[in-house]
Order: C-alpha cells, then sequence, then structure tokens
C-alpha cells in the first residue's frame, strides 16, 4: 500500500474543507444520507472479494486524518487556494467498459459494485454503452458519405438510450436525463447535418459526435447511484481532461494542466462518488479530443494518477490476466500477480490485458491497477503492481505468461560486407522506418553477418522493396548476398520479470519447443530479460504455445495418440488406456488423447480425444471410410496437441514403410509390428539415422518378448559400453506355448489352434510355425547390438508343411493343419524317448556376425525346457555377464502383456518429452 507523502502544511482553505469533512468520514461506514440508511463494513463485505478492500477502517481514519493535518502529494499553489482536490487513499477508479454497460441491468450492477466499495471516494470511470462508440463513429462516416440514413441510425441511437434510461431510472432524474438527451440529440442532428452538407467531417467534429455514448452512459449510472441513496455527480472529462498529439494516433496527457483543472472542478462538485466519461478528453485550446484506442482505461488511469488513487480497478468480462490466451491453451491460469513491467510486455505481445499506455500514469505512482470480472465478482481479479511480494519460487512465478503475435514476416540481410561496418543497421531501418512498416523485433548475432527483424506481413512486400532499393550497390558489388523474406511467421514470446535471476529458463523453454519438433527462426532477448521472443512458423505457434504453456505451468505432458490397428493388440491396449487415463493425469501430469483409430476399412477422428469407454461403437457408427494418408493428416494438422504418436498395431508391411515419413514430420512412432526393423537393412539405417538425428522418438519394445525388456535390456547394456557376444533365446511366445503343451494328450493342430485361441499367434500363424517370426526378431536384436544382418541372412527351419505354405488364408492352413497331426506326433515321441523335449530357439552370435533361427531338442533339465505357456527366455552372454549370463523371462506373448509393453512405451515417450518421472 502506497504510503501519503507529507510535503508541506494544507492551504488553510483546504484544511477548512477537509476539516469540515472529517466528521462525515469517520462516520461513513454507517451513516445517514437522506432519509436512507446504507452500512458498509468492510469486515462483512465479502462480496467483492479481497481486492476492493485493501484498506482497513483503521487505516482509512489514519490517512484521512493525517490528510486533514497535513498535505497533498502535489504541492497545491497560493493562488489555488480555494480549489479542492481530494487526494491520498482514499480514492478509489473504478472503470467500466462497454460490456459492463451493455444494458440497464448491467448498468444497476455497476452501480451496485460501486456502492459496495467502502472506500472513502469513488471514481468511476465510465465507457459508452456496448457497440455505441461504433455507431456513433458510423454516424459521421454516414453523414460525411452523404448517406441519408445517418438520421434513422441516430434515431436508433436516441431510442436506445431512451429506453435504457427509461428502464433505469425514474421521476425528476429520468425528466432531467431525457430532457438532455433531446437537447444533445438535436445538436448533433444540427452538427450532422452540417457535416452532410460539408461531406467531410474534421476530427474534432468527429470526436464531438462520438464522445456522446460516455456522456449519456456516465449520467445514466450516475443518476441510478443517486436512485440508490448515494449523492454522486458525474464529470464531463472534456472539463478537465487535457492531452496533447504525440503522433501516430497517440495522445499525450498534460498532467499539469489537467491537475489545476480537476482541482476547479472539484472546488465547484466537491462529491464522495463521481462517474466520469471514459474516452474523452480536451486540447489546451478547449477543442474536444478523445484519447484514442483503449481511451478509458487511459482515462482510468489518469485519473487515478491525478487523484492518487489507492487503487484502479478495471472491470470487465474475464475473471483477470490469463496465463495465455485461453482460447488456444484451455489450460491457460489467472494470475494473480503481475508486475507493470509484465503487463507492458503482454500488452505489447497481443494479450488483451491492457494498452502499455494505460501502464504508465499509475506506474510512476505505483498505484496497483486490478483487473476484474463484473459478471464473476467472488474472482479475485489479477492485480498489477510494483513487483509483486506473493511469488512462490517457482517456475511459473519467473515465467508470468505467453504470447503469441500471427501474421509477420521476417526480413533477413546478410552479408560478409555488414560486419564491423558502422551504419549499416542504421541504413537497414531508415528504409524501414520510410515505408512507415512497425518492426516488431531484430535479432542480430555478434558475427554481424546478419540482421533480421520481424514486420507485419501486409508491410512485408515495400519493406523488402525499399531495402533492395536503399542496398542496390551493395547487393551489385556483392558485401550484401540477400534481402531474404521468410512469409507466415509468428512470435511467441515467455513474458516474467524474474527470468533474468533464475537461470535455467531459456533452456527449458527451448527444450520444451525442441521435443515438440518445432523449428525455431530466430531469437530476441533484451538483457532485461522480460520477455524472451522467438519466431517460428505460424502453422506451429499453437502448438509451440501449447508445449511451453504445459512445460512451465502445468508441467502436464499432452500427448495426442493415433492408434493404427485396433485388432488384438490395440483393442487392448485402447482399453488399457481408457482405464489408465485419469489416474495418468492425476498423478503423473500426463494427459493422453487418442484423437484417431484407423482399421483397415474404417476410421475415426476427433479434434480433442475419443472417448475410450465406447471407441468400437463410435468406430463402428460414426466412422469414416479408412484413408491412412487423411489419418495422419488429422494428426500432424492438429495444431492444438503440441506432441504426436502414432502407435502401429498392424502386422502390415505398407503400414511401417511409413515411419521414416511420420517421424519426419515430427510424428513419433511406437509399435509392436517387426516389419520395419526386420525389413530391408538399407531402409532400417536410414529410419535409425533419421530417428537419431531428430527429436522424434521410435519405440518398439513388443517387437521382441512382447512386454519383456528385452529391447531396454539390450540397449541399457551397450549404452554403458558392454559388449554383446551372444543372444540366445525362445523368441516365439506361440512356439514356446505348442511345445509346452504338446505333452501327448493333444494332437499338435489342437496346441496350434489354442495358441491362435489365447492370442499369442501372429494374424497368420504360418509366420510363427515357419520361424519368420523368430527370425524377426533374431533380426531385430542382431542389428540393435550393431549387426548389418538381413532376414535372408538366417536360415531358417520352418515347421510348417510345405503342402500348406501355399494356402491362400490363415484360416484354411488351420484347416488342413491336422493331416499332418501324426508327423508331430512321431518327431515328438523321439525326443521323449531321449528324455528330450523339442523347443525352438533364436540366435544372434554377435563374434561371428550371424544368427540362427533352429528347433532344437535339450535335455529336460535344461533352462529352456522348464518353461510353461507363452512364456520366452533370453539369455544375455556379455563381456560383462560371460560366466552366467543375463536372463529374462516371462510371459512372451498374448493381448494384455504385449499391449502393456507398447503403453509402457507411450509412457517412456512421455517422459522423454518432459513428464515426471
Ligand atoms: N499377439 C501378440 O502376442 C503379439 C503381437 N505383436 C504384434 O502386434 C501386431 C498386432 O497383432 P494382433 O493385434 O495380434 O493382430 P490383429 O490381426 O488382431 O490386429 C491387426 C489389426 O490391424 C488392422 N490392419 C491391418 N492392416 C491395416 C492397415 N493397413 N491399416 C489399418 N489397419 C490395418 C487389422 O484390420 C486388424 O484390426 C502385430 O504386428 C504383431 O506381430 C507383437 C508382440 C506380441
Ligand atoms: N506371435 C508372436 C507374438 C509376439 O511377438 C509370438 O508368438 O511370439
Ligand atoms: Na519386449
Amino acid at each position: 500500500m502506497r504510503s501519503l507523502a507529507v510535503a508541506s502544511p494544507l492551504p488553510p482553505a483546504a484544511a477548512a474543507v477537509a476539516a469540515r469533512r472529517r466528521p462525515r468520514a469517520a462516520s461513513s461506514f454507517g451513516r445517514e444520507v437522506g432519509s436512507q440508511c446504507w452500512k458498509y463494513d468492510l469486515g462483512q463485505d465479502r462480496s467483492l472479494g479481497g481486492s476492493l478492500r485493501p484498506v482497513s477502517r483503521k487505516f482509512a481514519q489514519t490517512t484521512f486524518d493525517k490528510f486533514a493535518q497535513t498535505s497533498s502529494a502535489i504541492s497545491v499553489e497560493q493562488d489555488e487556494v480555494n480549489t479542492y482536490l481530494p487526494k491520498g487513499d482514499m480514492w478509489s477508479v473504478h472503470k467500466f467498459g462497454g460490456t459492463c454497460m451493455g444494458t440497464p441491468q448491467r448498468i444497476q450492477s455497476v452501480a451496485d459494485i460501486v456502492l459496495g466499495d467502502s472506500s472513502e471516494r469513488k471514481l468511476v470511470i465510465v465507457s459508452a454503452m456496448s457497440k455505441v462508440t461504433d455507431m456513433m463513429y458510423n454516424l459521421v462516416h454516414k453523414a460525411q458519405s452523404r448517406d441519408d440514413s445517418y438520421t434513422i441510425s441516430l434515431e436508433e441511437i436516441f431510442e436506445k438510450h431512451m429506453a435504457a434510461a427509461k428502464d433505469l431510472l425514474d421521476g425528476e432524474d429520468l425528466a432531467r436525463f431525457l430532457s438532455q438527451l433531446h437537447s444533445d440529440v438535436s445538436n448533433l442532428r444540427a452538427m450532422l447535418r452540417a457535416i452532410y452538407i460539408a461531406g467531410h467531417a474534421t476530427e474534432s467534429f468527429s470526436d464531438f459526435v462520438v464522445g456522446h455514448g460516455e456522456l449519456w452512459s456516465a449520467q445514466m449510472l450516475s443518476y441510478a447511484i443517486k436512485k440508490s441513496g448515494a449523492p454522486c455527480s458525474w464529470m464531463d472529462t472534456r472539463e478537465v481532461l487535457v492531452v496533447k498529439p504525440s503522433g501516430s494516433n497517440q495522445v499525450d496527457p498534460d498532467y499539469l494542466e489537467s491537475e489545476k483543472r480537476l482541482k476547479k472542478w472539484f472546488s465547484r462538485q466537491p462529491a464522495d462518488i463521481v462517474v466520469a466519461t471514459g474516452f474523452i478528453a480536451t486540447t489546451a485550446e478547449n477543442i474536444p479530443t478523445t484519447l484514442k484506442r483503449d481511451g478509458s482505461d487511459f482515462s482510468a488511469a489518469i485519473i487515478g494518477s491525478l487523484v492518487r488513487a489507492r487503487q484502479v480497478t478495471i472491470w470487465t468480462d474475464v475473471d483477470g490476466v490469463f496465463s495465455a490466451d485461453p482460447r488456444k491453451v484451455s489450460e491457460a491460469v489467472i494470475l494473480s500477480t503481475l508486475s507493470y513491467q509484465e503487463a507492458w510486455e503482454m500488452s505489447y505481445f497481443g494479450a488483451n490485458v491492457l494498452h502499455p499506455r494505460t501502464i504508465i500514469p499509475v506506474m510512476k505512482d505505483n498505484i496497483p491497477i486490478v483487473i476484474r470480472n463484473m459478471f464473476n465478482i467472488s474472482a479475485p481479479g489479477t492485480m498489477i503492481c510494483r513487483q509483486p511480494t506473493n511469488d512462490n519460487g517457482d517456475l511459473d512465478a519467473c515465467v508470468k505468461s505467453f504470447a503469441t503475435i500471427d501474421n509477420l514476416a521476417l526480413v533477413n540481410v546478410e552479408g560478409t560486407g555488414m560486419a564491423g561496418v558502422p551504419g549499416t543497421s542504421s541504413a537497414i531501418f531508415s528504409a524501414v522506418k520510410d515505408v512507415g512498416a512497425n518492426v516488431i523485433m531484430i535479432s542480430q548475432a555478434s558475427s554481424e553477418h546478419s540482421i533480421c527483424f520481424a514486420v507485419p506481413e501486409q508491410e512485408v512486400a515495400a519493406v523488402s522493396a525499399a531495402l533492395h532499393v536503399r542496398f542496390r550497390e551493395a547487393l551489385a558489388a556483392g558485401r550484401l548476398s540477400k534481402v531474404e523474406v521468410i512469409n507466415g511467421c509468428s512470435i511467441l514470446a515467455a513474458v516474467g520479470l524474474r527470468m533474468a535471476s533464475t537461470p535455467g529458463v531459456s533452456a527449458i523453454l527451448f527444450d520444451a519447443l525442441a521435443k515438440a519438433n518445432i523449428n525455431v527462426r530466430a531469437i530476441a532477448q533484451g538483457c532485461s530479460e522480460y520477455n524472451i521472443t522467438v519466431v517460428l512458423k505460424q502453422e506451429d505457434c499453437v502448438r509451440a504455445l501449447r508445449a511451453v504453456h504445459s512445460r512451465f505451468f502445468l508441467s502436464k505432458t499432452t500427448l495426442a495418440v493415433g492408434i493404427i490397428g485396433p485388432g488384438l493388440i490395440g483393442g487392448t491396449l485402447l482399453n488399457q488406456l481408457k482405464d489408465q487415463a485419469s489416474v495418468l493425469k492425476e498423478n503423473m501430469n500426463i494427459d493422453l488423447r487418442v484423437i484417431g483409430i484407423t482399421g483397415s476399412s474404417r476410421m475415426l477422428l476427433s479434434d480433442t480425444g475419443i472417448d475410450l469407454t465406447q471407441w468400437k461403437e463410435l468406430l463402428r457408427k460414426e466412422g469414416e471410410p479408412a484413408d491412412l494418408a487423411n489419418f495422419v493428416r488429422h494428426l500432424s494438422d492438429n495444431h492444438v496437441f503440441p506432441n504426436k504418436v502414432l502407435v502401429d498395431c498392424t502386422a502390415d508391411t505398407s503400414v511401417a514403410s511409413h515411419y521414416y515419413d511420420w517421424l519426419k514430420k515430427g510424428i513419433h512412432v511406437i509399435t509392436p509390428n517387426k516389419k520395419a526393423n526386420s525389413g530391408p537393412l538399407d531402409r532400417y539405417l536410414k529410419l535409425r539415422t533419421l530417428q537419431r538425428a531428430s527429436y522424434t522418438h521410435y519405440f518398439y519394445e513388443a517387437t521382441v518378448g512382447a512386454g519383456l525388456p528385452i529391447i531396454s535390456t539390450l540397449r541399457g547394456l551397450l549404452e554403458t559400453g558392454d559388449k554383446i557376444l551372444r543372444i540366445e533365446g525362445i523368441f516365439s511366445g506361440t512356439l514356446s506355448y505348442i511345445f509346452n503343451n504338446f505333452e501327448g494328450t493333444k494332437t499338435f493342430s489342437n496346441v496350434v489352434a489354442e495358441a491362435k485361441e489365447a492370442g499369442y499367434t501372429e494374424p497368420d500363424p504360418r509366420d510363427d510355425l515357419s520361424g519368420t517370426d523368430v527370425a524377426r526378431k533374431v533380426i531385430i536384436l542382431a542389428r540393435e547390438s550393431g549387426l548389418r544382418l538381413e532376414l535372408s541372412n538366417i536360415p531358417v527351419k520352418s515347421l510348417v508343411p510345405e503342402a500348406l505354405a501355399s494356402c491362400s488364408s490363415a484360416d484354411e492352413f488351420m484347416q488342413k493343419l491336422p493331416s499332418f497331426d501324426e508327423d508331430w506326433a512321431k518327431q515328438r515321441s523321439e525326443a521323449e524317448a531321449a528324455g528330450e523335449v523339442l523347443r525352438y530357439v533364436g540366435v544372434v552370435d554377435a563374434v561371428n556376425k550371424e544368427g540362427q533361427v533352429e528347433l532344437r531338442r535339450y535335455k529336460k533339465d535344461h533352462p529352456f525346457a522348464q518353461l510353461s505357456g507363452s512364456d520366452n527366455i533370453i539369455a544375455f552372454t556379455t563381456s560383462r555377464y560371460k560366466e552366467q549370463p543375463l536372463i529374462v523371462r516371462g510371459p512372451g506373448a498374448g493381448a494384455e502383456v504385449t499391449a502393456g509393453g507398447v503403453f509402457c512405451d507411450i509412457l517412456r515417450l512421455a517422459s522423454y518429452l518432459g513428464a515426471p518421472s
């Protein structure tokens, strides 16, 4: 809270006025006004939240006493002893915009809010009723375009205000207002007629006409407050607020002259509640003018400064200032405090906070501005004040918000002739100034070989032309190599006062961008570090915003998921995601959204996330014909989610052939499908090279041993410097199940059917029986270990009878398989007779750089003979695990374990993207 400045004794007349007021002030929390008794108790008034009641009753009284006995902060000249400008902490300034003043009911609510503020004195700045300013400008436009309908428009404006007044007021006040309205409208009619005849309106004519919206709304509100029992005056700010034009359609307040006039005004009407017109002002020559864009906020700030208000409250229709545009970031939060500089930066970067001009008048006196929602007065709002002290030391306290500006172009002026040549940047920017373009951001590396800057896209052609003219000779001589324009850019700015003193902020920012695969074109940060600005492609902007916002504010990792192949594994995965999603969100801050599911015939798309409790039904009923290209486009075109992953749950080679393109697009890939990693070596190497060089991830743990940690174990060994000598094991869940259960009681074909039924087999069980599936796993592990092997390098012993290899379908194969049961029974009995069991094993021989896949016989006490169910067992013999191999064993096939392995990869990805571990 500001303390009252004490400078010189109060002039006698002012002291007399103050003394006269003291008894009233002392009883102002329960005083008689006319016949009505209105009582405000600071302690009891909960309706207005904290920020409206920053002074205690005792403080208010002490302040008032100090004021009465001493002086004001601004010295009062002797010749003004008869003027009275009460100031000090008892003034509270409120500003209500057009939306707040939109209807008679709203004007009444405004009156209630004003009356509910227990401050000593209140100055209320109002805008015109909503849309009225536009209607007024339109009137002028019509009149000067000689469009007769201006008379009808004027009538509409008249009707609107008359109806509102009739709704709101009655008796003498209504009559007084209507008579003023009549008289104003007939003056306006005459004036517009003159404009019509002249076919032209000067700026001051136009400003005079337009300002009537505020004149009427201020009067209506002041009568409404009066009607509720509180004495209230209204102020035409053209009598007090003096401004001078400052170019670029802006004005500068003349504080000294305004203060003099304000004192005079108060000497005539020393009121406790004053409703003043926003937006309008006067020049020193008494010509009506306006404060231009966002004028009413500016009025409130200037007047707040003139009366040294304890607080300026800007009432609007949002709960406060958001950490990012809530239309783009649904998780944006309301900030409780902001420093002036932060608010300033944010408004510059397009956050709809306050116009930077609005902050200057209050900033010099450290007067807090509070943004509050008049439609939700229980929300405390956002306080903009001197460096807030209640920061909690978190990252969200050092980065306050993120803002963006779209439709920019980047201009890059480059050449060796720029380095060390004084005046180059001056020449560049003077050329830019000559075409009137607005430079939004500048960046120059210290090598001085290039300067790049951002301008609005619609100004870039003129800028580029001007630079080409200005640097014609330098370009011709090769001193400058190019003047390059990059269209379609946006700026993303992180704003926060404490970024300067917090190490690592930019690292986190850029890490979040990199992980969302967003390319940064240019960077700027001043040493004040109120903001870090990056230029990126406009199409990436919302995604970038969400990525950085979630990183700083929510630590939430949002991942958009596309599932390809909702068969056994894909379907089980969807169900697991459904069951676990809320736990992940709550406990791990991971927000997984499945935004697409595609099978081979139908696909289901959603922009925000499919309801997984009924995905099957939705896919059937609301799905559209499947189209993989469109499916991928749906994912990559979604600019809302920062991170995207495609999960390929098919066994399809053609789906796998797209991984490279997807990774290139920045889409992560996760799969249990072995086709990509066991396909042609050159393709595999290309894929891995791309993935290693980018921030996109490719995980495939379930391709070997399903959910068992095989790939991750192998990687762990390799990455920590262990040397793989041999990997040997039973890699097929199907074949393991078959030989574990083919014990003489069931036929071979029966056991195969059971494995298929249990979900262990490939979509076509011949892939298992042929040994191809095992060979693929051997290849995957061999390549992971650094061997450059092709599938064709692995000799495979197929268990598929030759006669059935050419069956046209898996079903046909299964039907014909029983005719070979006898052969199998024979093989089994032979092994049994020798005290052995049949096992189908795969080997990666890293020493001899080869792989093998064989049906072998093992003694019954061998570890490979001890398995049950669909168990896999994999033994890693390495430099470290030489005497005793490292063994991983457990079910290596089946829907739940495999989907669980894929799910694990999704969480691994989330953790790589920044989710907590
Ligand atoms: N079943 C298991 O225990 C394990 C399976 N896997 C792998 O999981 C993958 C899936 O296996 P399952 O779910 O058992 O097979 P599945 O046949 O039940 O499911 C595959 C699904 O993919 C769909 N599909 C096929 N081609 C498609 C395309 N081009 N576009 C869109 N959808 C397409 C099919 O319509 C089917 O819905 C396979 O690659 C398999 O090798 C990996 C480890 C263990
Ligand atoms: N069909 C495969 C499934 C796992 O990859 C198997 O049986 O192991
Ligand atoms: Na695995």
